[in-house]
Parts: C-alpha cells; structure tokens; sequence
C-alpha cells in the first residue's frame, strides 16, 4: 500500500504547554513516524492536561479525516491524567488489542508499565492511539503497533485492494512483523514457504500511466544538498553548485589581434620608423610608441603603450631593411588605421567580476576551458547519488561462463552499468541474486548499506518466483508506490522508496525482459537521476517524426525503438523501426536512437512523437 498517512501528534501535559521546548515525546514521535511511513504527514499539537481541550483536539482532527492520532501523556494515575477518559469521550468502538499489545510488550521492559491505563480506539475514519509520555516509552509502544498501522487505516477507510493483498500474503503464510521481531534485524534461514495456490492471481497494484508513474518519482526523490569541492579537471559531466565570476579580465592586458605593427592610428597611412618587437609571452613595452613609430608584434603579443591600433602585415610594405634583410628598419601602413583596430582590450572577453558560469549548469568540456582560463582550479559540484545494480533470475550466469541448460547470460546488470555510466553515473555492480527472498533479501541488505539507489532487474512481475515486492515489503518495510505501469516494455516497473538503517533509500525494480529494463532505465531512471543531481532542466527532447509503418497490437502504449535520420532533401525527420519490437530481443535497441510512442492499431497515423535519447543521424 502506498501510504500516505494523515498523522495527528498530540501531546498532552501541562508543563510542555507552558514551555513548548520542553517536548521532547512530540517531536521524537514525528521523526518515527517518517521513518516508518516517510509520505506521511504530521500536525503537532501540545494541550495541558485538560479533558475538554484534549477532547476538542480529537474531534476536530478527526472529523478532518486524520488516519492516525497519537497521543502521548496524560495516561497514568495522578489527578491530572486524563488523556484515557478525552479518549472514552469521542471513541465509537474500542481497540483493546492494541493496548493489550503494548501493555504485554513494555511489561517485558518494566513494570512500571502496569500503571499504564491508555486507550486505543476508532471514532469515524481514525485510529486514536493514547501513548505514555516519557520518549523512551511512547517510542518503544509505537514500535510495538506501528506495522498494523497502514493495514488498520487501509480497512478504516475502506480501500479494497490493500486490505485483499494483505490478506492473501496472510493466506499463503506472510505475516505483518511486529516488534519486538528479529526478521529485520538478522539474515532469516529460510522464509515461510510460498503456497503458490493462493498467490494473488491478479496484480493488486493499479495500473498507472507513464506520466503519473513518472511524477512520482520526481515526488519521491530529492534534489541533492550535499556539496562538494573538485580540481577542475575532474569535475566533467558534473553539475556545478556555485555561481563563477571572473576574478580577472581576459585578457588580462590589451592583445594584438593580428600578427602586424602596433601604430598610433592618428598618425594614418604612411612611413614608420620600427622600433621594437613584441612577441606573445613578452611583458608589454614600458616606454610608450611615439609618433611615427611601430612595434613589430605577433597575434596575442601585448600591445604597447601609446598604440592604439594594429595593422596586418598584409596591409604594408617595407621600405628600409638591413642589406641582410634581417631587420626592418621602417615600413609603410598602406591603409589607414581605426582606432583600436585589431586590439582586444582588457577584459573585453570575459569582464572581472562578471557571472561566467552559472550554478546548475553540467560542466562540459568548454566549461573547463573557461575554468582554466579564470585559474579557477576549485569547483563545487553537487554530489551523484550511489547507485547499486543486481540482476535476480536463477538463470543469470555471467557472460563469460559456458551456458548450461536453461541458463542464459546476465545481458542486463552490464547494459544498466553502461547506460549510467554513458550518462557519467559510477554505479556498483550489486551482484545477482537468485530467485529466493533470502538470496534477494541479502543481496538488497548489502546494495542498501552502500548506496542511495538501488536499481534491480527481473523478478517483479506475477510469477511465483517474483518476489521482489515481498521481500520489500517484508524484510524492508518499504513503500511500493507503483508495481504496473501502462506501458509496452516496462509493465511490471516497480518503484519503492525505504528507510535503511536511518537512511532513506529509492528502489527500481526493473523487469527483467532486457529491452524492458533497457526503455524504463531511459524513461525513469537517467531523468530522475539527472533532476537529483540538480539539474533541474534536464528532459530528453521530444520531437514529431514521420514514421511509415509502425504497428502495435497491444492495448498498452508501445515505445517502439526507432533510428530517426534528418532527410536531406526535405530536413524532415524520419523515424525507422529497428523491427521486432519483442521484449526480449535487445537488439530492437542497436541503432535506435529514438522511442516512438505508438497507440494501439494507429496503422493511419504517419507522425509520431519520439523522445529522442541519442544523436540525430543524417541520411548518407
Ligand atoms: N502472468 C503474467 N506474466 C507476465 C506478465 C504479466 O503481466 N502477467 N508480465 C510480463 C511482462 S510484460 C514482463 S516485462 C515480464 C517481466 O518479468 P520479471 O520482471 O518478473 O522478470 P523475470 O521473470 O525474472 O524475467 C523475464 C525475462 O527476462 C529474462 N531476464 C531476466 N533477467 C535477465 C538478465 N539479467 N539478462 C538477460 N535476460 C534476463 C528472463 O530470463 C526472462 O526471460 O514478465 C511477463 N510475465
Ligand atoms: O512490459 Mo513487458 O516489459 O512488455 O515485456
Ligand atoms: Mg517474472
């Protein structure tokens, strides 16, 4: 279930109203909240110990439709505890198992939790929860319920397909973890055996389109903070994380254009007496050029003082030499100077102090030039998300191994590594897992310690060794915001998001179909992967494409892999189908550099929209 929980946290105690700062139970029960339903939202309230002002809280956010209320405080035995009776006030029916499980869980931790008199009940659509008020204690009972949370509100507000699929897990041997459990804690031996009888014959997941599937991601995943500072020369493909101005012109003194004379211009055409030479390297003359005088200079040589324009050796002549010709003694400007002709003045490129670079943008090879140029060496570049990669299937062997019998070679986990890698991505390669929850539970265990995104292949679709959503639901208490996409290849694309030892953790479960996995990792994954590295702009160009006969017989759009090549007599772009578009056959992606998007029987339709993700091709 997806869950997005309305959470009211209410703590209940005089001294806390009096000085907010003093609540520590509120604020740590936020956080476990998140934790564990990290979509949810939380609304904070502190009232004294005041049974009316306890009671008005529960009504109000309750007929505002909160999911969950917890309370924390205001359960014990002084005169002041009151919390249980606001509670008996606005419940219609009362959840004593849910005391009882807290109750008979702290009683294993102390005694004290005897003088506990909480209550757990329903008023219309919500759960209200009376936790103690000490952290430790409100945290640890929490602990102890919150897995029947979503499963509670999911059968409060009547949704259908969440409560069948928690049932059906139920039926075939699943069961909801609650604390105190070592199943997350520890590798588990082996898992309940699947009955496959009872196995959910139908997907219980909607079946969403590409656009909502592709906002959700974008909902789910965060655009990077975390900054950090690179030599310039490593920074390719990086996205910068600063603004760069220039700390000095360029160029930095006035520089000749063109390899001439260095003249006064007022002086015009006409005879000048050589005086110098001014090579490129040279520290610019000191004595200023009088009237009359050229200095000899080469193209990027500073230009001397008192010049004001240069004239190409093209437009003069000589009239005195050396009887050797090695020096020039004076020669003749045939065409008049302008003013400043052929002199970049300083800072004429690139003005000091002036925005060069901007924050956001990814640095390209010209970048680094422009970089070296300004003697910035340093940059600030947002940090890549980490990435793990692991192919599932117990017919994967690695590419190099003879194929035995019903194996075939692991094509996907190389393709995903290059793909990202293509896009200047450093994924890790996670290894394969078979298709056990065990082996898949521990080949996640390991992907999750070392990385932000996980990113799987095969295993997600409805068959009985599919097990990547159980394991993640099970073993990782993650949330499954989509498991069927409205998409040809990519049905079965799953997207999950979790909580790994305090961390959060984004999951793609990929199909293993390797065209499939090839399409959604486009689609999907380089997108979001470029909008958390911050650069917000980032989308594959979408453009209209005349395409002859293309055909999809399937209800769901096809993303029919495509050549697209510039005509070269009408510059109309053209579209080619690379043939078979099977799923399997990865080759339907060798010279493609497009996805047309094909709707069921449009044989009339002759453009299409194509996203294009590699280079255009003219025809030869
Ligand atoms: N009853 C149904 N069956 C299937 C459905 C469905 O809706 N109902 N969907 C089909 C679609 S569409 C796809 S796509 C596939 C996806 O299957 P999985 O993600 O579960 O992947 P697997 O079953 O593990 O493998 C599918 C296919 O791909 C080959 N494969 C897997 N990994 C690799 C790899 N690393 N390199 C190369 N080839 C790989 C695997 O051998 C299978 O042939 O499910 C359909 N079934
Ligand atoms: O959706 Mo599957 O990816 O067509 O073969
Ligand atoms: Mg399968």
């Amino acid at each position: 279930m997806s869950t997005q929980l309305k959470f009211g946290i209410l703590t209940v105690s005089d001294s806390c109203h009096l000085e907010p700062l003093k609540d520590q139970s509120g604020p740590k029960l936020i956080e476990e909240v998140l934790k564990h339903f990290p979509c949810s939202l939380c609304t904070p309230k502190i009232v004294p110990d005041h049974l009316d002002e306890i009671t008005n809280t529960l009504v109000q956010w309750s007929n505002e439709k909160y999911n969950v209320i917890l309370t924390t405080g205001g359960t014990g035995f002084s005169s002041r505890d009151v919390t249980p009776e606001a509670t008996l006030n606005v419940i219609e029916k009362k959840a004593p198992a849910l005391t009882y499980a807290m109750t008979s869980n702290s009683l294993k931790i102390t005694p004290m939790a005897m003088l506990s008199r909480a209550v757990c009940g329903i008023r219309s659509q919500t759960l209200i929860i009376n936790l103690p008020g000490s952290k430790k204690a409100a945290i640890e009972c929490f602990g102890f319920i919150k897995d029947v949370i979503p499963h509670a509100v999911a059968l409060l507000t009547d949704q259908k397909e969440s409560v069948a699929s928690l049932h059906n897990k139920m039926q075939r041997g699943g069961s909801i973890d609650v604390q105190p459990s070592t199943r997350n804690n520890e590798m588990t031996p082996s898992k309940v055996k699947l009955k496959v009888a009872a196995r959910d014959r139908k997907s219980p997941y909607p079946m969403i389109e590409v656009s909502k599937a592709f906002e959700i991601v974008l909902r789910e995943c965060t655009q990077t903070q975390c900054i950090e500072t690179v030599p310039f020369e490593k920074s390719l493909n990086r996205v910068l994380a600063e603004d760069v101005h220039a700390l000095e012109p360029v160029p930095p003194f006035r520089a000749s254009i063109k390899d001439g004379y260095a003249v006064r211009a007022e002086d015009g055409a006409g005879i000048r007496r050589i005086k110098n030479v001014a090579a490129a390297g040279d520290k610019p003359f000191e004595n200023e050029l009088q009237s009359q005088e050229a200095v000899r200079i080469s193209t990027g040589a500073p230009v001397p003082a008192g010049a004001n324009a240069v004239v190409q050796v093209e437009d003069t002549s000589v009239v005195e030499a050396s009887t050797d010709g090695s020096i020039e003694v004076s020669v003749k400007i045939e065409v008049t100077p302008r003013l400043n002709q052929d002199i970049r003045q300083i800072g004429s490129d690139v003005q000091q102090n002036s925005l060069v670079l901007n924050k956001y943008h990814r640095i390209q090879p010209f970048h680094i030039g422009v970089l070296a140029m300004l003697g910035k060496t340093k940059v600030k570049i947002y940090k890549c998300a980490t990435i793990g990669i692991i192919s599932t299937g117990n017919e994967i062997c690695d590419p190099g191994e003879a194929l035995e019998p019903g194996k075939i070679r692991d094509a996907n986990k190389v393709t995903l590594m290059n793909l990202l890698k293509q896009y200047s991505y450093n994924p890790r390669d996670c290894g394969v897992a078979k298709d056990n929850p065990d082996s898949v539970k521990y080949a996640l265990e390991k992907a999750f310690t070392q990385n932000d995104v996980v990113i799987t292949s095969g295993g997600v679709s409805m068959g009985e060794f599919d097990v990547i959503k159980q394991v993640l639901l099970e073993d990782f208490g993650a949330t499954i915001h989509f498991a069927r996409v409205n998409m040809k290849p990519g049905k079965p694309t799953t997207f999950a998001t979790l909580i790994y030892k305090e961390k959060r953790k984004i999951f793609f479960g990929l199909p293993g179909n390797p065209v499939s996995c090839g399409v959604t990792c486009l689609l999907y994954i380089i997108p979001v992967l470029r909008y958390m590295e911050n650069s917000v702009n980032f989308k594959f160009p979408v453009i209209r494409a005349k395409a002859p006969n293309l055909k999809n017989n399937d209800p769901r759009p096809e993303y029919h892999r495509v050549q697209v090549k510039i005509s070269p007599d009408s510059g109309e772009l053209v579209a080619y189908s690379t043939g078979d578009q099977i799923s399997s056959r990865l080759n339907s992606l060798i010279g493609a550099n497009g996805l047309a998007v094909v709707k069921q029987n449009h044989d009339d339709t002759l453009y299409y929209e194509v996203m294009l993700f590699d280079e255009l091709i003219g025809f030869s």
